[in-house]
């Protein structure tokens, strides 16, 4: 049996220059909290340091790259940890879902509401011209804020438990993306984003 086959379909959201597609909830074998919590504790977190002007600064956020190839992200190296048997499983599934193959996974840990990312494309050369990307949050619901470079225009899409955004075509070359801080007070949220290391 295919555990994937039943997959309920990605619905397109409407943006201009780019592809973006919302899947509620991610069909899987196990209830989001499970999933969550697994995170939690089998990723092997860092704490990056960042050089922002010559200061070196801790990212807001835990990190973890796995995957079969080495990825520069934000002027970090990071170092693949290979995929695990349940990195794996998001992986095929985040495959049946939107048609893309990915090989390598970023996965972030937002322990708080303090914890964010700054505005930025997944644009590195190494995802091809028009990356596809799927990424697959868990826990606390954060607001994923895209701002189109040249008019400035925003959008906020609401990133909830077990749902996943799919982000395609020119999106990476038109828009940038990121997660803000927020006063109030919110779970730990885990986001990994799946994607294909040429
Ligand atoms: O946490 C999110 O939803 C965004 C993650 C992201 O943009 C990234 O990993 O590049
Ligand atoms: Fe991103």
């Amino acid at each position: 049996m295919d555990l994937f086959s039943e997959e309920a379909a990605l619905t397109p959201i409407p943006i201009r220059d780019g592809e973006l597609a919302f899947l509620a909830q991610l069909a899987l074998p196990w209830p989001n909290e499970a999933v969550l919590a697994r995170l939690v504790e089998e990723t092997a977190w860092r704490a990056e340091t960042v050089v922002v002007y010559g200061k070196r600064h801790l990212q807001p956020r835990l990190s973890a790259w796995h995957g079969e190839k080495g990825y520069r992200y934000a002027g970090l190296a990071l170092a693949p940890l290979p995929f695990t048997p349940l990195l794996d499983t998001l992986r095929r599934a985040a495959q049946a879902a939107t048609g893309h193959p990915y090989n390598s996974v970023l996965l972030n840990y937002y322990r708080d509401g303090r914890d964010s990312m700054g505005m930025h494309s997944d644009n590195e050369p190494e995802l091809g011209p028009e990356p596809a990307i799927a990424s697959l949050s868990f826990g606390a619901t954060r607001s994923f804020i895209l701002r189109h470079r040249r008019s400035g225009e925003t959008l906020k899409l609401a990133l909830t438990d077990g749902s996943l955004l799919f982000m395609g075509g020119a999106l990476q070359a038109n828009w940038l993306h990121g997660i803000n801080k927020t006063s109030r007070p919110l779970g730990a949220r885990i986001n990994l984003t799946f994607r294909n290391i040429v």
